[in-house]
């Protein structure tokens, strides 16, 4: 991966009427990265996506896709991009070798329909026609279609969306590919597990503000982790009292007096409860640390703890 961003947004904003639906969102993307937009429904991504590729005039902010300005030179920017929409919108009568055709010819950039076709796993359908697709297999011809030519950018909204569980890890194969040979991915997505596989940065988009942006790791360590400690002997009711940033619940697990110590330091907050524990004499049994998981951020920030 080098680090030439191919994707750079700074402090976008797209107003509908009295609406300001994505209010000053902030991030970038470099050559050969996947990066995942997660939100709840009515979050701002699709605006967002639609503003990257210059489909949708920005109410402010800056947008820059190859060092370009897309409502500037569309051309240029979509020349080196392939999209996936959340509605494909296909024509019904005619067959996906047809659809496949029609698309290269207006496409600039060159492949061969067998190899596409073969990639998304429909080398059997070439000859019917797309009203008599299934959902899934529309959605990979929706793929087929963006990765022809293997685009420098390729932008997939909700790719997979209504796919079952086997064309779901398929579609993630075609995009690792597509990513191991350089092109850049923006993706938006409502399964968690999906940017886990697929993204190197994750963003999460909550009423139009990306309340929190980076790598898995980084957006995983910015809220507390949490270690739970049993206790198998104690003075009754003991339970030490926490210093700044770090807060204990105590609960009760399998008939076990249990504390939850959360804190942004999972080292700290081990540390500190054993060290109370053991100036109190406290015998403390199984414990368990447990980092947030992406489905806990994603909930705390939709569920607007965050
Ligand atoms: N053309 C439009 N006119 C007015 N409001 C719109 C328009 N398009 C979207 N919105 C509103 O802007 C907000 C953001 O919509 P957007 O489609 O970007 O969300 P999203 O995060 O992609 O949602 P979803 O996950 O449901 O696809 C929503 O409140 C939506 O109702």
């Amino acid at each position: 991966m080098s680090n030439e961003l191919v994707v750079e947004v700074d402090s976008l904003e797209c107003r509908y009427g009295d609406f300001l639906a994505v209010r000053g969102v902030s991030f970038g993307a470099v050559r050969g990265e996947c990066f995942a937009l997660l939100g709840t429904n009515g979050a701002g991504k699709t605006t967002t996506l639609e503003m990257v590729q210059g489909f949708r005039q920005r109410s402010g902010g800056s947008v820059r896709v190859f060092g370009r300005d897309p409502r500037e030179q569309p051309d240029v920017v979509r020349r080196g991009t392939g999209v996936v929409l959340q509605q494909g919108g296909h024509f019904g009568e005619i067959s996906v070798r047809e659809t496949v055709n029609l698309h290269a010819g207006l496409s600039s950039r060159r492949d061969d329909a067998a190899r596409v076709l073969e990639r998304v796993d429909l080398a059997h359908k070439t000859g019917t026609a797309v009203q008599s697709l299934s959902g899934g297999e529309r959605r990979r011809l929706d793929l087929a279609l963006a990765m022809w030519g293997s685009p420098e950018l390729i932008i997939l909204d909700e790719p997979t969306t209504g796919l079952d569980p086997e064309s779901r890890k398929r579609m993630w194969q075609v995009i690792g590919d597509l990513k191991a040979a350089g092109s850049t991915v923006l993706l938006t997505t409502h399964y968690l597990e999906e940017a886990e596989q697929l993204a190197d940065r994750v963003g999460i988009v909550h009423e139009g503000v990306l309340a929190v942006e980076g790598t898995l790791e980084e957006v995983l360590a910015s809220r507390p982790a949490r270690v739970v400690a049993e206790v198998v002997s104690a003075p009754p009711g003991w339970w030490p009292q926490p210093p700044a940033g770090v807060s204990i619940t105590v609960g009760d697990q399998r008939g076990k007096p249990t504390g939850v110590v959360e804190a942004a330091d999972q080292q700290r907050s081990m540390l500190w409860l054993v060290q109370q524990a053991d100036e109190a004499g406290v015998e403390l049994g199984m414990i368990r640390a447990n980092p947030a998981s992406l489905d806990e951020v994603f909930h705390q920030i939709a569920g607007g703890q965050a």
